[in-house]
C-alpha cells in the first residue's frame, strides 16, 4: 500500500474504510460510556482505538500534521456519522454528546492523529467537541453562531495557547447549500505581495480583539502585539483576523489591506456535506464562511468543531491535572509575569478603530 500521502488536500474513504471506521466509533462510544470527554483518560481511550483507523486515513493525517498541504487544509469525505441525527441544536449546544456518539468518536479519533485535543473553559463550557449552528438573533455576529459572511480568521489568534489544528465535521449542510467554508494560505500568494507589505506584516504591529466568549470584565480585551507573518519566506506562518485584528499604525493597516486583497481571490471553498471533515492548519491557513440562510426549524446547518495542539505540555500550568480544558483567558493572563518596564511598547499613536 502507498502510504506517503504527499501534498494531499483531499481523501475519500472507501466503503470498506468507512465501515471499519464506524465499527471503531461504536467501540469508542461503548468504551467511554458515561465518561467526561474532556479528561486525559477519555482521550487515551480515543487514541488507543484510533490507532486502528484505516491506514490510508492515518497516513493522510500524519502527512498533514508534519507537512501541511498547499491549501493549508485537508478534506476527508465519507466519515461515518450517526444514522439518525437529532435536531440541530437551536442554542448551539447539544445536551449530550452521546446523541451523536459516532460522529463525536470519528472526529476525536481523526484529531488524535494531529495532536492533543483541547477545549477552552471560555467556550461552550470547555467542551472538546463544540456545536457550530446558527442561533436566531445572532445572524450578524462575527462568530460561528452567525449566518452572515464570517470574515477570514486564525482560530483564537489572540490566545497564548491557540490551537495548532482545528477540524469541522459536517452533520448537516444548510438548506440551499450556500454556506461555503473558506480557507486561504499565504503560500499560494506570497509572490504577489509587495516587499514593503511583507516587511510590515513581519513586525508585531497588530493586536487582536478577544472574541466575546473570552472577553471578561477587567481584561484589556486585546492580545499582545503580534506579527501577521513569521517563518519561511515562501511558506510563512500566518496569524490574521480581518474582523478582530487591529493594525497599530497606518502602514500596518495598508499592509493588512493588501494581504486581504491578494488573499481573497485565491481562497479555496467547499460546501461541507454530511460526513465531510475539514481539517485546517491554524498556522498556515485562515478560514471563514460565506453567508447562508437559517430557518431555525431543527434542520439547519450543523458542524462540530474540535481543536488539537502539537504540544500539550506547553499548557500544563493552565490546566487542572488530568483535564484537557484550558483555564479562562483572564485567569491565564492574570497569572502571567508582567513585562519588564524597559520593554519598548509599539507606537499606537496612529491607531485606527476596528472594522
Ligand atoms: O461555519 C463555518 O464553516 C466555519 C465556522 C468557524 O470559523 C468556526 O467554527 O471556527
Ligand atoms: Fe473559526
Amino acid at each position: 500500500m502507498e502510504l506517503d500521502a504527499g501534498d494531499l488536500d483531499e481523501v475519500t474513504l472507501t466503503h470498506d474504510e468507512a465501515v471499519l471506521m464506524r465499527s471503531l466509533c461504536a467501540e469508542v462510544v461503548e468504551a467511554l460510556g458515561e465518561a467526561d470527554l474532556s479528561t486525559q483518560a477519555a482521550m487515551t481511550t480515543v487514541e488507543l482505538i484510533g490507532c486502528r483507523l484505516p491506514e490510508r486515513l492515518v497516513a493522510a493525517l500524519v502527512s498533514f500534521r508534519c507537512n501541511s498541504s498547499s491549501s493549508g487544509s485537508l478534506l476527508v469525505r465519507n466519515v461515518p456519522v450517526d444514522e439518525r441525527l437529532p435536531a440541530t441544536p437551536a442554542d448551539g449546544y447539544l445536551p449530550d454528546w452521546r446523541s451523536v456518539g459516532i460522529a463525536t468518536a470519528a472526529q476525536l479519533m481523526a484529531m488524535s492523529h494531529l495532536g492533543d485535543i483541547i477545549g477552552y473553559a471560555d467556550e461552550k463550557h470547555g467542551r472538546v467537541v463544540q456545536d457550530v449552528a446558527p442561533i436566531a438573533g445572532a445572524e450578524n455576529q462575527q462568530e460561528n453562531s452567525g449566518s452572515a459572511y464570517l470574515e477570514l480568521h486564525t482560530e483564537n489568534g489572540f490566545h497564548p495557547y491557540k490551537p495548532d489544528f482545528l477540524s469541522l465535521l459536517c452533520l448537516r449542510p444548510d438548506h440551499d447549500r450556500s454556506g461555503r467554508t473558506l480557507t486561504g494560505t499565504v503560500k499560494r500568494v506570497h509572490p504577489r505581495l509587495s516587499k514593503s507589505c511583507v516587511a510590515t506584516l513581519r513586525q508585531p504591529l497588530f493586536r487582536i480583539q478577544f472574541s466575546s466568549s473570552f472577553a471578561q470584565l477587567g481584561s484589556s480585551g486585546y492580545s499582545e502585539p503580534v506579527a501577521v507573518l513569521a517563518g519561511p519566506v515562501d511558506d510563512p506562518e500566518l496569524t490574521a483576523d480581518f474582523h478582530a485584528m487591529e493594525p497599530m499604525t497606518d502602514q500596518a493597516r495598508q499592509a493588512l489591506d493588501e494581504l486581504e486583497a491578494v488573499l481573497t481571490p485565491s481562497l479555496d471553498s467547499v460546501v461541507l456535506d454530511t460526513g465531510n471533515l475539514l481539517v485546517v492548519d491554524n498556522w498556515r491557513a485562515v478560514h471563514g464562511r460565506s453567508s447562508f440562510t437559517a430557518r431555525h426549524d431543527g434542520t439547519d446547518r450543523w458542524l462540530r468543531r474540535c481543536f488539537a495542539v502539537a504540544d500539550l505540555r506547553r499548557s500544563r500550568g493552565v490546566r487542572l491535572a488530568g483535564s484537557r480544558v484550558l483555564a479562562p483567558l483572564t485567569t491565564i493572563l492574570a497569572d502571567r509575569p508582567t513585562a519588564p518596564a524597559s520593554m519598548p511598547l509599539p507606537d499606537v499613536t496612529h491607531s485606527v478603530s476596528p472594522r
